[in-house]
C-alpha cells in the first residue's frame, strides 16, 4: 500500500507523514528532501544550480534512508540530513526542482523504494505514484505556516511568509493536488489533529 501525502511548503507534510507512517508501523519518503540534497551539493560544489548535466555527476552516491521517524539523506558515508533545511538551501531549491532531469533523477529514487510507505512531496499522487490508492494534499495559510515555522527558526514572521509564497509560486507546475486527492486544511487542526483525519479516512 502506498499513501500520498502532497501540499504547499510548510504545510506540515514531513511531521504528519511520520505520524500517520508511525501509526501504520511502515516508512515514510520524503521527496523534498532529494531535491535540498541536489541542491546542498551543488551549492557545495560550486556548481550554477539550473545546469542539470554539472549537477547529475554528483549524484552517484546519494542515498535516502526512509525511517518512520525521519528520513536521512547521505552521501557516501556523509550524512547531510542536518543541513538540508539552511535558509540557502530554501532560496535555490526550486531552481533544482524545475529541472526535468532532476525529477528524473528523484523519481528513479522514489520508485525504485519497496511499499507499503507513506509518500510525501508535491507530486506524490500525481506523477510519482498515480495509482496510490490514498491521497492527501495538506493546505494552510501563508501566514498560518510562517507561524509555526517562526517556531523552528529565529526569522521574523513577515519574512517567512514571503520566502513561502515565493516559493510556493515557483513550485506551482508540479504542486496541483490529484484530482482523487483528498484535500486537507491544516489551518483550524493541531498535527495530532491531521495525523487523525487521515488515519480515520484510511480505516
Ligand atoms: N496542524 C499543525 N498544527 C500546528 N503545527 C503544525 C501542524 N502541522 C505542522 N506543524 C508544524 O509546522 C512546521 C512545518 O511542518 P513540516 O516541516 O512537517 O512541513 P513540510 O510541509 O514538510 O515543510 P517543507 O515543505 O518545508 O518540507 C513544523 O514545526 C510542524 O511541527
Ligand atoms: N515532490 C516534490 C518535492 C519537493 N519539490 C520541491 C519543491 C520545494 O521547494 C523543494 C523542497 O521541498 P519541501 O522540503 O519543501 O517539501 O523541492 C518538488 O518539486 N517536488
Amino acid at each position: 500500500m502506498i499513501v500520498t501525502i502532497d501540499g504547499v511548503a510548510a504545510s506540515g507534510k514531513s511531521s504528519v507523514s511520520s505520524g500517520v507512517a508511525q501509526a501504520l508501523g511502515v516508512p515514510y519518503v520524503s521527496s523534498g528532501l532529494l531535491y535540498r540534497a541536489v541542491t546542498l551539493l551543488g551549492l557545495t560544489a560550486g556548481v550554477d544550480l539550473a545546469d542539470a548535466p554539472a549537477l547529475l555527476p554528483l549524484l552517484g552516491e546519494v542515498r535516502l534512508e526512509p525511517l518512520a521517524s525521519g528520513n536521512r539523506v547521505w552521501n557516501a558515508d556523509t550524512d547531510l540530513t542536518a543541513d538540508l533545511h539552511s535558509t540557502r538551501v530554501d532560496t535555490g531549491v526550486s531552481v533544482v526542482a524545475a529541472l526535468p532531469e532532476i525529477r528524473e533523477w528523484v523519481d528513479a529514487q522514489l520508485r525504485a523504494l519497496p511499499a507499503p510507505l507513506v509518500a510525501e512531496g508535491r507530486d506524490m499522487g500525481t506523477n510519482v505514484f498515480p495509482h496510490a490508492p490514498h491521497k492527501f494534499y495538506l493546505t494552510a495559510s501563508a501566514r498560518v505556516r510562517a507561524e509555526r515555522r517562526a517556531r523552528e527558526r529565529p526569522e521574523d514572521i513577515p519574512a517567512i511568509e514571503a520566502a513561502l509564497t515565493e516559493r510556493d509560486r515557483l513550485d506551482t507546475t508540479q504542486s496541483a493536488p490529484a484530482p482523487d486527492a483528498r484535500v486537507i486544511d491544516t489551518g483550524p487542526l493541531t498535527l495530532q489533529g491531521v495525523i487523525d483525519t487521515i488515519l480515520t479516512a484510511l480505516h
